[in-house]
């Protein structure tokens, strides 16, 4: 379990970034976070990820404090280019969380076969990133953050650089991972309707310093489709208030 308390945070002497977060994310839940952009997101997401130490509040995974990266942290940025290693084949790169944790050769290649299965790519182990798409980068990326077992798992902006097919498809993956594996997922994203398909809750952050508005439970059927579950009324509806939330009346800019 995540859970962040009282969080809040300035850059050096600058104003504040972050101010009194609260928010626990249960173990298996994947909570989204969506905000307008500079209301301090990622600046959030560095907290949790143990990369940057917050000015004010604490982070606890599993009742453990986050003053370093945990071991057991998968993240997944938006920019899967320069997240992977181009050097290394896919397979190593899906490995790489293996090694740290002194896994034998012969396992972590398997280990690593494996979590490929699970995002589709199989039989791409001995390939190099650059000779795959985007799409197929962005779940290396994935294969390697599952490698870990994470106890979290962090994701920033990660489908924002796909086509929509592909985006959509990454969602679908990932939502299936969400279900079959239990994972326990915090996600960023600028997209209202992302959020509310992905997510079993969505926490809106405010700017001015960043601070929770709201924070919707999505109840819509655990097994969503991209074109059915959309065009449910629940759907339609808690996209609004999300969207109500992010923009409160009278502050659209044009
Ligand atoms: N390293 C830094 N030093 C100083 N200020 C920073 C730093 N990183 C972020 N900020 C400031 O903190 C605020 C929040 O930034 P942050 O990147 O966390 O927001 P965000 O919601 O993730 O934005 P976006 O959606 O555009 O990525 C912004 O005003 C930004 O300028």
């Amino acid at each position: 379990m995540l859970h962040i308390d009282h969080l809040g945070h300035r850059y050096g002497v600058g104003p504040p970034v972050l101010a009194d977060i609260q928010l626990t994310v249960p173990d298996g839940q994947l909570v989204t976070l969506v905000g307008p952009s500079g209301c301090g997101k990622s600046t959030l997401l560095r907290c949790v990820a143990g990369l940057t130490r917050p000015a004010e509040g604490r982070v606890t995974l599993d009742g453990e404090p986050v003053d370093r990266v945990p071991d057991r942290l998968g993240v997944v940025f938006q920019d899967y280019s320069r997240s992977l290693f181009p050097w290394l084949t896919v397979r190593d790169n899906v490995s790489l969380p293996l090694r740290r944790q002194g896994l034998g050769r012969a396992r972590r290649h398997e280990e690593a076969a494996l979590m490929l299965e699970q995002v589709g790519l199989a039989g791409t182990g001995k390939q190099h990133p650059w000779q795959l798409s985007g799409g197929m980068q962005q779940r290396v990326a994935l294969a390697r953050a599952l490698a870990a077992r994470p106890a979290l798992l962090l994701m920033d902006e990660p489908f924002g650089a796909l086509d929509a097919q592909t985006r959509e498809d990454l969602e679908d993956l990932l939502l299936r991972l969400h279900r079959e594996g239990g994972l326990t997922v915090l996600f960023v994203t600028h997209d209202i309707d992302e959020s509310v398909y992905v997510g079993d809750r969505v926490v809106v952050l405010a700017p001015g310093p960043g601070h929770v508005r709201a924070d919707l439970p999505v109840e819509l059927p655990p097994v969503r489709d991209q074109i059915a579950t959309r065009a449910l009324p629940e759907f339609t509806e808690l996209r609004a208030e999300v969207g109500r939330a992010v923009r409160p009346a009278g502050t659209a800019t044009p």
